[in-house]
């Protein structure tokens, strides 16, 4: 395990423990770390797998240290588990992946997304996620590597959609928890999650993911999750949004990275981009970083007219095949 931190580095290798995160949770003594110097060729030149578990926004600058020390002859496991889009660019990570690494590398790029909080998965609570990759054959490794009673591995091959739900449902974890903060009910939340499926759906359809990823557990089962729950930094983002508290003030003490944030940027653009309606992810936008005042922007979406409640655009899927160019794929 690699961490930019030395004292961190130390603190596991002496005590097995992560002093910053899970802080009660004991690695097994086989778990070494290391750091702080990004890892040498040496050691990547020999690993099976290398799993990414770093924010979106860190994506790009770990991956070009690593690529001169990559032999992709090796057909290594290159496994991801951020949620997010890149702010500017607006890519997903199989296209920073591509533009890194190249289009070889994407290929078989393999994304592991689904709901399940890292504090609950070291209790070993059942937990079910979501694998998928452009190839067969590594989805299916990275499914037997991690596929256990207590976290089963359900494969797929729409890693875009894949991407796509678990980086928006961290926009509509915003929207829920901006609901909550504002002291709506029940009835509100159970709105926000299915409007807001609708909403990633329509968005993730005319991107050119296929409207069933959306149902999966990266899709529907991590929106569920993050929507209804306070472990969720996004959740809490906006809770605290909606009792008041200012956004700088929420990153700052927030203790960890809320995707979401970052990712109703790069969402914005894209919505814009698809000239498709996505009015919660434009809202939490336009609070995030418009200043815009929540609860105004509540009652401005709840004053919407009425609109058919499924509806898939007509015409699909140009940033899919973009992307799928790039790689060779199309
Ligand atoms: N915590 C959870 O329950 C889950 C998190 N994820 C996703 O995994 C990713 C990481 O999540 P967490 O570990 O919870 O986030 P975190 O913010 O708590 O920790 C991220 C770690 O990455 C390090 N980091 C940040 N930027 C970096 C960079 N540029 N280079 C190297 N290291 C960097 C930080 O120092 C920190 O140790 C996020 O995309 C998140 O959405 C996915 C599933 C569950
Ligand atoms: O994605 C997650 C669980 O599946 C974690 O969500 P948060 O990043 O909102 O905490």
């Amino acid at each position: 395990m690699w961490s930019r931190s030395e004292n961190l580095v130390q603190h596991f290798n002496t005590h097995h423990r992560n002093l910053e995160y899970l802080t009660d949770h004991t690695f097994p003594d086989s778990v070494k770390a290391i750091g702080p110097e990004f890892p040498s060729e040496d050691v990547i030149r020999d690993v099976d797998v290398l799993l990414f578990a770093i924010p979106t926004e860190g994506v790009r600058a770990a991956l070009t240290s690593l690529k001169p020390k990559l032999d992709i002859s090796r057909l290594p496991l290159l496994i991801f588990v951020n949620k997010g889009i890149e702010t500017g660019t607006h890519a997903l990570t199989l296209e920073i992946i591509a533009d890194t690494c190249g289009p070889e590398v994407a290929r078989i790029a393999t994304f592991i997304s689904g709901p399940s909080f890292a504090k609950e998965i070291v209790r070993r609570q059942p937990t079910s996620v979501s694998v998928a990759s452009l190839s067969e054959v590594h989805a299916q490794r990275a499914s037997k590597l991690f596929h256990q009673p207590w976290f089963r591995c359900y494969t797929g091959d729409d890693p875009i959609g894949l991407e796509l739900a678990g980086a928006l449902k961290n926009v509509y974890a915003i929207a829920a928890g901006i609901a909550d903060g504002l002291g709506f009910e029940n009835n509100t939340r159970a709105m926000l999650i299915t409007r807001g499926l609708a909403e990633m759906t329509r968005i993730g359809s005319a991107y050119g993911a296929s409207p069933l990823t959306f149902l999966s557990l990266a899709g529907v089962g991590d929106l569920f999750l993050t929507c209804s729950s306070p472990t969720s930094r996004n959740y809490t983002v906006g809770f605290r949004l909606g009792k008041g508290e200012k956004l700088d003030y929420i990153t700052k003490t927030l203790g960890s990275v809320a995707e979401g944030v970052t990712t109703a940027k790069g969402l914005r653009q894209i919505v814009d981009e698809l000239g498709v309606a996505a009015p919660i992810a434009i809202g939490v936008y336009e609070v995030l970083y418009e200043d815009k005042d929540v609860k105004e922007r509540a009652q401005a979406l709840l004053c919407l007219p009425p609109v058919p409640e499924l509806d898939l655009p007509e015409e699909t899927g140009k940033p899919a095949a973009r992307l799928m160019k790039k790689l060779g794929m199309a």
